[in-house]
């Protein structure tokens, strides 16, 4: 039997079912690298809908709401989406460059296994609009820093970051700063 503080929430039960669809990839896609694969955990619809839950529950209210969503592109797009359709917001693509025709900055940074560029849309952020960064994995935290310079670059405000998974060891929470972080689980 449950005792007060032993109750299972709902959010409880959505984070075990999100747990349970991790999957982690020696060797990937460098030797030395677990890659941490949220196929399973997008391709189950239980699965996707917790996901979705946990994430747009971490966005902030009233004052605080965001105004739109920023997904990290790949696996952000599919997270940020879903996100910003349960908080009834629009959701702003941040693209690898080469991607958009018309393009409001740029940033190139390092990942764990390698650097990138990722480029704004130009118009669609708009100065003081509140902005939820989503995506599915914290780890260096370059992606995320690059992503919120974007965002800030434009004028806007980052209201939070919120990531399925964070892999502490790579210190991407204290390169982001103030920024508020949330993160649904920890590897
Ligand atoms: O915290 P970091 O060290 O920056 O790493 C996190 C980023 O790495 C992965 O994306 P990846 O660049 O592999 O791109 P993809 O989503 O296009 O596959 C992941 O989806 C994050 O965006
Ligand atoms: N180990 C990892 N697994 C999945 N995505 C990542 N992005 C950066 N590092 C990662």
């Amino acid at each position: 039997m449950n005792t007060p503080d032993t109750v299972n929430t709902a959010a409880d039960t959505d984070l075990d079912l999100v747990a349970g669809l991790l999957r982690d990839v020696p060797d990937f896609p460098t030797p030395g690298i677990r890659f941490w694969d949220l196929s399973a955990l997008l391709a189950d619809g239980a699965g996707l809908a917790a996901t979705t839950r946990l994430l747009a529950a971490s966005a902030g209210e009233g004052e605080h709401a965001a105004d739109v969503v920023v997904g990290i592109e790949a696996r952000g797009f599919l997270l940020g989406a879903a996100v910003a359709h349960a908080l009834g917001v629009g959701v702003v693509a941040v693209r690898k460059h080469g991607k958009l025709p018309v393009v409001a900055a740029r940033r190139s940074y390092d990942l764990e296994y390698g650097s990138a560029t990722l480029e704004l849309p130009a118009d669609v952020l708009r100065p003081g609009e509140r902005a939820l960064l989503v995506d599915d994995v914290l780890a260096t935290g370059g992606t995320a820093v690059a992503a919120c310079e974007l965002v800030e670059g434009a004028g806007a405000e980052v209201a939070a970051i919120s990531m399925v998974l964070e892999l502490p060891a790579l210190g991407g929470r204290a390169r982001l700063g103030d920024r508020p972080v949330h993160t649904l689980l920890a590897r």
